[in-house]
């Protein structure tokens, strides 16, 4: 039994904005817990209102709590407000607001953190309110809050994993049956992991905005997803799952962060969000469905792995109440939670500069001396071959090469240089791959 003298703070009144796919899921919790996260803040966590577009669609919810006057929710006698509606207008406007006046703010907004997380902060900072959003990036999976707090006394070097549950599924799909692109994006949004527009799933918008979350938070830098070189999964296609698994890899759509150093030992941060061949016995391959999983390093900490659902109503739904009872227990006692933390402001650095390998499948005329003619146009480009692999047909021949690392820069001009050479039938597959060759 939980003694009531451990919920005699003053009731915290919460305002949900959207009830959609995770905002349904949270009123749910939030009602039928109500009892057990009281005694975990320490004062009774009530829902005040509900902001939804159109009231008469939600005969599910207590009637008497829906508006569909979101900014006048916010405004009114609330102290959260728990934003899952998504998008950057005009919910920014709305947070600003409530930052402003002191109420609290849990969201699981990643593209409006991506870009306006600054001025979010400053705007919390103005009067010592709390802003919390574990639900932004891998859903369920604790890896905000110890980013911002477990790890704030160690230097991270890199994070890097699987941050995007809808195109982990896709992939995980094609990679597994052979299923179709499009039929296992509608599955995706049937279950509830695909934004409102999945485009931003498919074409690495949502991973972007995740990777500049977690690299902001890593690096101590303001990091914006437009700091993220983004590529999406639309052009990965079947040759290149078949190229990947001829060699005993599988592809993912990876976000990576990492602490880059120029030969001048000066630090800048690398985030970047692409396809990645993977050889199948790294962790992040076998990596399924909509989980998401993300490597952490840190000089002290060594390798850290955050595993599980990265998408989907309840999962989300638990970050979102996790933070909320966070924010509660800030209110009841007196503190606040981590503010923004980008004191190292360390330079992003372009793509071009940062050092990948690359996967180059090739297929190329079957006579003698094109593997030299090949290998010298690396070389004119100073990248080193790590590994190449030859397969005979009938006057063609396979030729798959993995190179060293090397500034992106010049592997996109080694494979636009050996795409024109006359030896080369076709260029059938480019990606780039992280993990040791076995
Ligand atoms: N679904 C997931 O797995 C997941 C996981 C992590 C984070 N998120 C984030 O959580 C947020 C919500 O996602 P979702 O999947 O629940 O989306 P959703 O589209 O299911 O829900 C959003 C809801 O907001 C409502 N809405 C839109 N404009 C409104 C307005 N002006 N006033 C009131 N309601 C309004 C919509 O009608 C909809 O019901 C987004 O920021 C999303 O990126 C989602
Ligand atoms: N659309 C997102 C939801 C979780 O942030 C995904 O598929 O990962
Ligand atoms: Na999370």
């Amino acid at each position: 039994m939980t003694a009531m003298s451990t919920v005699d703070g003053k009731t915290v009144r919460v305002a949900l904005l959207g009830c959609g796919t995770v905002g349904a899921e949270v009123a749910r919790l939030l009602t039928e817990q109500a009892d057990e996260l009281a005694a975990r803040a320490g004062a009774p966590v009530e829902l005040a209102g509900i902001a939804v577009r159109r009231p008469d669609k939600h005969p599910e919810l207590p009637q008497h709590l829906l508006t569909n006057d979101a900014a006048a929710l916010v405004e009114s006698d609330v102290d959260v407000v728990v934003e899952l509606i998504g998008g950057v207008d005009p919910v920014r406007e709305w947070l600003l607001t409530a930052l402003r006046k002191g109420k609290s703010v849990v969201t699981a907004n990643k593209a409006l953190l991506a870009e306006y997380s600054a001025e979010l902060f400053e705007a919390a900072d103005s009067s010592g309110a709390d802003l919390y959003f574990e639900a932004a990036v891998a859903g369920a999976i604790p890896l905000l809050r110890p980013l911002r707090e477990s790890l704030a006394g160690d230097r991270i070097t890199k994070v890097m994993g699987i941050v995007n549950g809808t195109t982990n599924f896709i992939l995980s799909a094609m990679d597994s049956t052979g299923a179709g692109y499009a039929e296992t994006l509608d599955e995706a949004s049937r279950l509830g992991y695909a934004e409102a527009d999945p485009t931003a799933d498919v074409d690495g918008y949502d991973a972007a905005s995740k990777a500049a979350i977690l690299a902001s938070l890593a690096f101590h830098t303001r990091v914006t997803a437009s700091d993220v070189h983004r590529e999406g999964i639309s052009n990965v296609s079947a040759s290149d799952i078949a190229a990947a698994k001829a060699l005993g890899r599988t592809v993912k759509l990876l976000s990576i962060c990492e602490r880059v150093e120029g030969e001048d030992g000066a630090e800048s941060v690398s985030a970047r969000v692409h396809p990645v061949m993977l050889p199948r016995t790294h962790p992040l391959a076998n990596v399924g469905g909509a989980f998401n999983a993300v490597f952490v390093e840190a000089d002290a900490a060594g390798s850290l792995m955050f595993y599980g659902q990265g998408a989907g109503g309840a999962p989300t739904a638990s970050a979102v109440l996790g933070d909320l009872v966070a924010v509660a227990r800030n209110r009841v006692l007196g503190g606040r939670g981590p503010r923004e933390s980008a004191h190292a402001q360390l330079p992003v650095r372009p793509m071009g500069q940062t050092p990948t390998r690359y996967h180059v499948s090739l297929d190329v005329a079957d006579k003698p001396g094109v593997l030299a003619q090949v290998a010298q146009v690396f070389a004119a480009h100073e990248v080193s071959i790590a590994a190449v692999r030859q397969r005979d047909r009938h006057d063609t021949a396979s030729l798959v090469i993995v190179t060293h690392l090397a500034p992106d820069a010049a592997l996109e001009a080694t494979v636009e240089a050996i795409g024109k050479m006359d030896v080369v039938n076709e260029v059938v597959s480019v990606m780039r791959v992280e993990g040791e060759d076995s």
